[in-house]
């Protein structure tokens, strides 16, 4: 079972236009919301693919009711944190050639007692049922930044491991209590270590600078270039060939976690298995998360060797 830990949820509202012009008033070309926030996420995709887990989420405001709407509708399990703020709207602007905006609201802002009921609904969600526990996302104003090592604690406390995935100070603070695994992306990756990404070879140095300041493992996703697992085993590298066409990449790094906590959380099939979820989720729209039958459109490998100074196109 993989409980997933959201502090900061949303409603993903994608909305296409033929070309964002500032300032002006445009018709979109189409529009769709999705249920959001990155451990829904990997909840939504680990629901797609028939595997246990439980989403801990915040819902409150209007926003909060469709999104729990949204998640009951495809049938994710929830603990509902009722907190007194609104859910936040992230809202993407996509365009045909790719380019997409992203635009995210800071979401609502916690008390101390929220913060704690966090806490107490992702310790009782753990309890018993929990092999992995997936901390993911910003965090809302209000929550502390070290909320991800105190969560750490207390799932390591009930012999549950810890995925973390989310960025900045967030990210800093958690590794001195030892998670087993962190999923940064490049920029996050680069920002943590304090290091220039610029070679494949320069993501393996800043993944091995995590894990020297507590993290058990990275999986560090690398955009169109795949991704890298450093572990206790050392550094393993993936990449995936597309037989689709890009259509959103938002969502698409939760979706590489959700494969590799699915296919075991270590070694390198569950590597393996991230990069194919990943990829596949590129070739959705919005924020979809890949099913059984979206994997088909992707061919993964696990390189044998790597190559230190490739140059990441990201
Ligand atoms: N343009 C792309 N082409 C193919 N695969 C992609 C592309 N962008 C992302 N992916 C896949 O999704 C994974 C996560 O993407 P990334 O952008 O690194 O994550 P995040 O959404 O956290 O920023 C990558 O490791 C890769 O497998
Ligand atoms: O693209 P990623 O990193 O997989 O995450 C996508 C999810 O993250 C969000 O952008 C929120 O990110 P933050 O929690 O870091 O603000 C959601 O809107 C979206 O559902």
């Amino acid at each position: 079972m993989i409980v997933t830990v959201t502090a900061n949820p949303s409603l993903d509202r994608t909305v296409e236009v033929d070309r964002l012009h500032r300032g002006a008033v445009q018709r979109a070309l189409t529009t769709s919301v999705d249920a959001g926030g990155k451990g829904v996420n990997v909840s939504r995709a680990l629901v797609a693919h028939g595997r246990p887990t439980r989403a801990v989420l915040c819902s409150g405001g209007f926003a909060g009711l469709e999104l729990l709407a949204l998640l009951r509708e495809t049938g994710v399990p929830l603990r509902e944190v009722r907190v007194t703020g609104g859910i936040r709207s992230n809202l993407t602007l996509a365009e045909p050639d790719g380019t997409v905006t992203k635009l995210n609201e800071p979401g609502p802002r916690l008390s101390t007692s929220e913060v704690d009921a966090v806490l107490d609904a992702a310790t009782e969600a753990i309890i018993g049922e929990a092999d992995w526990v997936a901390g993911c996302g910003s965090l809302p104003p209000g929550m502390p930044v070290d909320v991800y090592a105190r969560l750490t604690e207390r799932a390591h406390a009930l012999g549950a491991q810890v995925a973390i995935d989310t960025s900045g100070a967030a990210l800093d603070a958690c590794l001195a209590a030892g998670p087993d695994l962190v999923k940064p992306n490049a920029e996050e990756l680069a920002e943590c270590a304090g290091a220039e990404i610029r070679t494949l070879g320069d993501a393996v140095k800043a993944a091995q600078v995590l894990r020297d300041r507590g993290a058990g493992a990275v999986l560090a996703s690398l955009g169109a270039d795949g991704a890298i697992l450093i572990d206790d085993s050392g550094a393993r590298y993936a990449t995936a060939r597309l037989d689709a066409p890009v259509v959103s990449t938002v969502g698409a790094g939760d979706a590489t976690l959700a494969g590799f906590l699915a296919a075991g959380g270590t070694g390198e099939h569950a590597l393996r298995t991230a990069v194919t979820w990943g990829a596949a989720a590129v070739t959705l729209p919005g924020s979809s998360m890949p099913t059984p039958n979206d994997l088909g459109r992707v061919t993964a490998e696990v390189q044998r060797s790597i190559d230190p100074d490739r140059v990441l196109t990201k």
